[in-house]
């Protein structure tokens, strides 16, 4: 029995990219800035959390031996365990964006090598024609927005005149995404959806990694919320991806949250989707169950990125990161002889840093199951290691890309 579950805690990132600074990122540092705001009493929140960074599980698998290993630190504060129970490393990204697809399909053993489009920072970011194509296409009659933003302010400053003309809110970030923000009653869910369908097709020429839908509900700008219903429209992998390559094996990737969006439906067998960290853990639990001899469970914890890091909340990280921590004896719970689980990110986003976009960092890559050789494996260049990885440890071929460390 041979099966494999991999975690990817979005935007975990554990500092020391080599090339950050290119990125304007030197010195970003997502879990090391949460322990050393945490304990420095920065992480504090009535009812929430108090006091240092506490993560028992994930340092035992290793982690703040990885976090030293990739940016030259220990997280302030944070336990360091004499003895492991799981295989330790960090990872460098390769792929030249920091954003989720490239930063999946790098961990699936597929590194984007081409430069995504990007719309440049200003008013009135995306081109006229664009806009006009769409309006035709879509058959509406303007839009709101259209520069870059976070989209929970965003649906702040134009949510009533959005409710008001029907005109749905277009804005972007320094990823290479095209969002839509839209009411999910006075605008409609499926009119959303449909829309995000238009401008997906009218945006290949642009080289534009993602669309996506970001419906909302509320009735003023500080009740306005977005929902569960987002959903990515991603281009598809630029060659196959370990997903692909476990299935023509005859097995089954079972793809639990954002994993089926991000990789376009390729390779995957069957979807579990839920909303919030908790309830994801708990789909990936029933994946697990199910899963079969050679079988991938591939799971997205998007809370980490985009209710904590894009909002620049340190307090709420720090307690997602704990409440996560806490699940893992859960998992443990469910490993049979030969099943391995990974836990990795995509990228980075420091809830200390400027702005409130993704940040260049390393990334911790955490291996644990029955039997296995706890130890270090240093820093690896490429996540495509851990897909090679993975992929070695389900029997299958070599890859293009990446060296297993197992
Ligand atoms: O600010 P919000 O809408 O969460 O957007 C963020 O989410 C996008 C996709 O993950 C990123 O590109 C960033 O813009
Ligand atoms: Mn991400
Ligand atoms: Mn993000």
């Amino acid at each position: 029995m041979a099966r494999a579950f991999i975690y990817v805690l979005d935007s975990f990132g554990i500092g020391g990219a080599p090339d950050a600074k290119a990125y304007g990122d030197l010195g970003a540092d997502t879990l090391g800035h949460i322990a050393e705001f945490c304990a420095a009493g920065l992480g504090d929140r009535a009812g929430l959390r108090a006091g240092p960074l506490e993560l028992p599980n994930m340092a035992t698998l290793g982690l703040v031996e990885a976090a030293k290993l990739a940016s030259g630190n220990y997280p302030a504060a944070m336990a360091r365990p004499e003895r492991f129970l799981g295989r330790y490393g960090a990872a460098s990204e390769v792929s030249r964006g920091k954003d989720t697809p490239s930063g999946h399909w790098e961990i699936a053993g597929t590194p984007v090598m081409f430069d995504w489009g990007y719309f440049p920072e200003g008013p009135d970011c995306f081109p006229r024609e664009l806009l006009e194509a769409i309006y035709d296409r879509a058959g509406i009659s303007g839009s709101l927005g259209n520069c870059h933003a976070s989209g929970t302010e965003i649906i702040k400053r134009f949510g009533q005149e959005h409710v008001w003309t029907r005109r749905p809110i277009f804005y972007t970030s320094t990823d290479s995404v095209f969002q839509i923000a839209a009411h999910e009653y006075h605008f409609g869910l499926d009119r959303l959806m449909k829309l995000c369908v238009v401008v997906r097709e009218l945006t290949y020429d642009y080289n534009i990694g993602r669309v996506i839908a970001r419906p909302f509900t509320g009735e003023t700008a500080e009740t306005f919320k977005r929902t569960g219903n987002r959903r990515d429209f991603s281009i598809a992998p630029p060659e196959r991806t370990l997903l692909d390559r476990v299935n023509e094996a005859g097995r089954n990737v079972l793809a639990v949250g954002k994993i089926s969006d991000i990789f376009a439906g390729k390779g995957v067998t069957q979807l579990f989707k839920a909303d919030g960290n908790e309830a994801l853990v708990d789909a990936s639990l029933k994946a697990i169950a199910q899963a079969g001899d050679g079988d991938l469970v591939f799971t997205n914890l998007v809370d980490f990125d985009m209710l904590y890091g894009h909002r620049r909340d340190v307090p709420g990280y720090a307690a997602a990161l704990e409440a996560f921590d806490a699940r893992i004896p859960d998992i443990a719970e469910k490993l049979k002889p030969g099943d391995i689980v990974v836990l990795t990110a995509d990228h980075g986003c420091d809830p200390t840093w400027r702005g409130s976009d993704h940040t260049r960092e390393r990334v911790p890559v955490l291996v644990f199951g029955p039997g296995l050789r706890p130890g270090s494996f240093g820093v690896r260049d490429s996540y495509a290691d851990i897909g090679e990885s993975i992929a070695a440890h389900l029997g299958l071929a070599a890859g293009k890309h990446g060296r297993s460390f197992l």
